[in-house]
């Protein structure tokens, strides 16, 4: 994926200008920058969730001008800084409603064929359950509303149902967010394996350790600009970069 020269303003306020980035298949992209540098209106530019200026490719096509939902069927796939989820359904339920749509569900088909949908219903929760063991949420919280299993399950939850059935591109707000040493961990072990599986990440995220240890490359941001980019022990080491986050971080 490769965006350009992004823009993104709210009335008077520049929210981000001129900032362009590319991840690869079986990379990570680190985006790091203090308190309202840009980062999230970065995501809603590159994924036409925001009005704003500059263009974007996937795999060599330009898709500048495709809503949200084409982009997903890309493989363009983003989870929030919130955890988003349906809090009255299940963990499992939640991960079949997500996969369901993709597998071309339909109303007149379910009513008709009942026993055909019974089937089909049996393999969606079958695959959901393996997608859910396969980001750790496991199987003793799937029966579970999300609001009720740990949080860290609900930060893995998160990342599967916006990874859903596959992505080429996932774009990850903060999922290290009020997370502790083990599940920390997991997700690090998780975004290791889905680069070793050749799925380009994009991770903004404030932990440094975290981000430190697992992006290829990162990108500061600053007031709205790029401030940085390169590998993780270079932006580490740049003064500018120190002075206007890390510094402030230590
Ligand atoms: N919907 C909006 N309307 C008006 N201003 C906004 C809106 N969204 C963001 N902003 C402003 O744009 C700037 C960039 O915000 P953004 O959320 O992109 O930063 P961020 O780097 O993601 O911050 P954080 O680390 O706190 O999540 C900030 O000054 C913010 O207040």
């Amino acid at each position: 994926m490769r965006v350009e020269r992004l823009g993104v303003r709210y009335g008077a306020l520049v929210a981000l200008q001129d900032v362009s980035w590319h991840v690869a298949a079986g990379e990570i992209l680190g985006i790091i920058g203090p308190n309202g540098a840009g980062k999230s209106s970065c995501y809603d530019a590159a994924t036409h969730m925001a009005a704003r200026s500059g263009r974007v490719w996937l795999g060599g096509r330009d898709v500048t001008e495709l809503p949200p939902h084409a982009l997903a069927g890309l493989g363009l796939k983003r989870a929030f800084q919130q955890n988003n989820f349906f809090t009255t359904m299940t963990v499992l339920d939640n991960m079949v409603a997500v996969l369901a749509p993709e597998a071309g569900t339909g109303l007149l088909p379910s009513l008709l064929l009942p026993l055909r949908e019974a089937r089909r219903r049996a393999a969606l929760e079958s695959e959901a359950a393996a997608l859910l063991e396969r980001f750790g949420v496991p199987r003793a919280l799937h029966g579970l509303r999300p609001p009720n299993i740990p949080y860290g399950s609900q930060r893995m939850l998160s990342i599967a149902l916006a990874f859903g059935r596959g992505a080429r591109v996932l774009m990850l707000d903060e999922p290290a967010a009020g997370l502790g040493g083990a599940d920390m961990a997991h997700l690090a072990a998780l975004l290791r394996r889905l680069r070793g599986e050749g799925v380009a990440i994009v991770l903004i995220e404030h932990h440094m350790d975290l981000i430190m240890s697992v992006a290829d490359r990162i990108l500061v941001l600053d007031q709205g600009r790029p401030l940085a980019s390169g590998p993780p022990q270079a932006i580490q080491a740049d003064p500018r970069v120190r002075e206007a986050y890390l510094g402030q971080a230590a």
